[in-house]
């Protein structure tokens, strides 16, 4: 009994591996709706059409034989059978134009449609940690595909969807040309579906190997096609002529390509040979027999051969595959996969799943913000990069975090957003856990310059005022943070003013240098503050200045800086020496913590550190490294 249930099981295996494709290709052809109803109706009617006029041309054609051996003085029963079958041909050609153009409407419209779904999937976790987890990514990259296999076939959902509903609808069209062979004889019916089946299935394997040797190359293609690209474009123009990098990345690019075109061509050929010469060209010709022989023996009126060699061509055209099976079966199909499996890993991705449930939003002042043996590693990596931190940022107070690259500065202020959760310990505002707090209402107390800061493609103003995108932008806070972050010549001498575009491409846009970036960034973060932010995150905020301007920048952000609690990071020990306390982040956890005269005094790592940069710039004969004036003052008693 158990023997028999172990040799039924892979059928049973296979037959549910079946019924969950038929699903998915239903879900695949449904998503044709997303390009809107008319258009989707456009896509069936046309596709049906290009199914269905075979059938009619084996049709027409058949009566016309048929006619011409019965009737052939009849010229007006001739003169209609032709109209007919001309009105046909030109519906199937018709068809066949409109096809593409309808494909292509819809294909665009279903893309955006994804896009839009797949953004609000990622977009819905309100921290980042599904962004950097490599199973999220993998699903990601698996469920859009929009670029296809590198230099050979570009496929999308949307084409692959549209190409689902050209399969559904070819199927209907040999169905019926099945039907009407069969209303003649069963067997040449079943024959002929077989036939087209065995074709299908054969001829669908050399596909799938073909598919595999591209995959195979397809890493390789994608560094050749980084290296024409690096060659050619205008981003690496300099660096290219310099090291006179062209002639090198053109060949790697040329040797990728001739390998795997040599690769492909050698296993079209064996396929060819091993299925194509046994399947192609036997099984439609020993069907094809049949009818032969029937008409030979008088068994078959011509007019009736005729109609059933259309029939049969319509049966075979099932068989086919095509760049549309080609889509669906590589990008549809494993799209919709991975959609299912991207919702099932992001249902828990909040790092606070219970975000806002709890008591709340913190109280209007300047928080107190405490780490609480604090231990985090990043998903999929054993190594904590912080290790049972504490620290407490108080009210109103200016702490600078510094540390060797990776001792985990930056960690730190993605925890202290929220964006990720501690893996032990917990942090806490105004004593209130943070996972208590909502997201949204915590990250309206934060306002950041991060290390890797964004350049908007937007209008200066619209570049400022993405720091508190819930208030109604105003004229005069937008001026005062370009006053406090130096942009004000910035503003003055930009053509349009606050509404130029920070993009070249567009009428009067502009580009800015590293260090006018920087100032726009920071231009943001302080109009968050005048609306209401009270921690401010500087991470490396004058890393792209010259040390004249970011002197002249701290003096004037200093006393916006006293409305909020700051965390500033810096490698430029000078930058941070005013600050009330400065903590050094050494193996996951605080190791020194004072004030510069305290740190200097205990002759430990800071003390070392600052020595060696001071030396540095005595050296240089640059700037002493001891007099930046970024002292927001000692923590106000209340805030408002
Ligand atoms: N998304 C990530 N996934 C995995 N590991 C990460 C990720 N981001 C950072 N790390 C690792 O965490 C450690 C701390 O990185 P972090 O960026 O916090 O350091 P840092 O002190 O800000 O460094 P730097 O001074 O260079 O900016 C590093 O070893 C880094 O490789």
């Amino acid at each position: 009994m158990n023997a028999v249930a172990a040799r039924l099981r892979p059928m049973r295996e296979s037959a549910a591996a079946r019924r969950s494709e038929m699903r998915l290709r239903r879900r695949l052809a449904a998503s044709v709706r997303s390009a809107g109803r008319p258009l989707a109706a456009a896509v069936w009617a046309v596709n049906l059409a290009r199914a269905l006029s075979p059938v009619a041309v084996g049709l027409f054609t058949g009566l016309l034989v048929q006619h011409l051996v019965t009737s052939p003085r009849d010229t007006g029963g001739l003169t209609r059978l032709t109209l007919a079958l001309c009105v046909t041909l030109l519906a199937s050609q018709s068809a066949e134009i409109l096809a593409g153009a309808v494909k292509f409407s819809a294909a665009r419209r279903i893309d955006r449609w994804h896009r839009l779904r797949l953004a609000d999937l990622m977009g819905a976790p309100s921290g980042i940690g599904h962004l950097d987890d490599p199973a999220v990514r993998q699903e990601l990259d698996q469920a859009a595909p929009l670029k296809g296999l590198p230099g050979w076939v570009s496929y999308t959902f949307g084409t692959s969807a549209v190409g689902q509903v050209v399969i559904s609808t070819r199927t209907v069209g040999a169905c019926c040309a099945a039907l009407v062979l069969a209303c003649f004889s069963w067997p040449l019916a079943l024959l002929a579906l077989a036939a087209a089946m065995g074709v299908r299935a054969a001829t669908g394997r050399d596909w799938m190997e073909q598919h595999a040797v591209i995959r195979g190359f397809a890493p390789a293609t994608r560094r050749a096609e980084y290296w024409a690209e690096v060659a050619a474009s205008s981003w690496s123009a300099k660096e290219v002529r310099v090291f006179g990098l062209s002639a090198w990345a053109i060949g790697r690019f040329r040797e990728v390509l001739a390998a795997r075109t040599d690769r492909v061509a050698r296993v079209r050929l064996r396929l060819l040979r091993r299925l194509g010469g046994a399947v192609l060209v036997l099984a439609p010709v020993a069907a094809l027999g049949l009818g032969v022989l029937a008409a030979a023996g008088d068994r078959l009126p011509p007019g009736e051969f005729a109609l059933h060699l259309g029939m049969f061509w319509a049966v075979l055209s099932v068989s086919r595959w095509d760049a549309d099976s080609y889509d669906v079966q590589f990008a549809g199909l494993p799209a919709l996969r991975a959609v299912d499996r991207l919702e099932a890993l992001l249902a828990d991705a909040d790092p606070y799943p219970s975000g806002g449930l709890a008591s709340g939003a913190p109280a209007a002042g300047a928080p107190r913000i405490r780490f609480e043996s604090v231990g985090f590693a990043y998903p999929g990596s054993a190594r904590r990069v912080l290790d049972g931190l504490d620290l407490e940022i108080e009210p109103g107070a200016t702490v600078a975090l510094v540390g060797v690259n990776g001792a985990g500065k930056s960690t730190f202020t993605k925890l202290l957003t929220g964006l990720l959760a501690p893996t032990t310990g917990r942090i806490t505002v105004d004593g209130v856990p943070l996972e208590e707090i909502a997201p949204s209402a915590w990250r309206a107390r934060v306002s950041v310059v991060l290390q890797e800061f964004v350049h908007y493609e937007l209008p200066l103003s619209d570049n400022v005022t993405l720091g508190a995108p819930g208030h109604r932008p105003s004229t005069e806070a937008l001026d005062r943070a370009a006053r406090e972050a130096g942009t004000e010549d910035l503003v003055a001498a930009a053509p349009l003013g606050w509404e130029t575009p920070l993009a070249r491409g567009y009428p009067h846009g502009i580009d800015l240098s590293g260090g006018q970036w920087q100032r726009i960034a920071l231009a943001r973060a302080l109009y968050a503050v005048s609306h209401g932010a009270r921690l401010l995150i500087l991470d490396e905020p004058t890393a792209h200045l010259d040390i004249r301007a970011e002197l002249e920048l701290f003096s004037r952000i200093g006393d916006r800086a006293r409305d909020a609690s700051v965390l500033l990071i810096s490698h430029r020990l000078a930058t941070v020496r005013r600050a009330d306390r400065i903590v050094l982040l050494d193996a996951g956890r605080v190791a020194e913590s004072g004030t510069h005269e305290e740190l200097m005094a205990l002759g430990g790592r800071y003390a070392e550190m600052f020595t060696l940069q001071a030396r540095r710039f005595t050296e240089d004969e640059a700037d002493p490294p001891g007099d930046l004036p970024f002292v927001p003052g000692p923590a106000p008693e209340a805030h408002p």
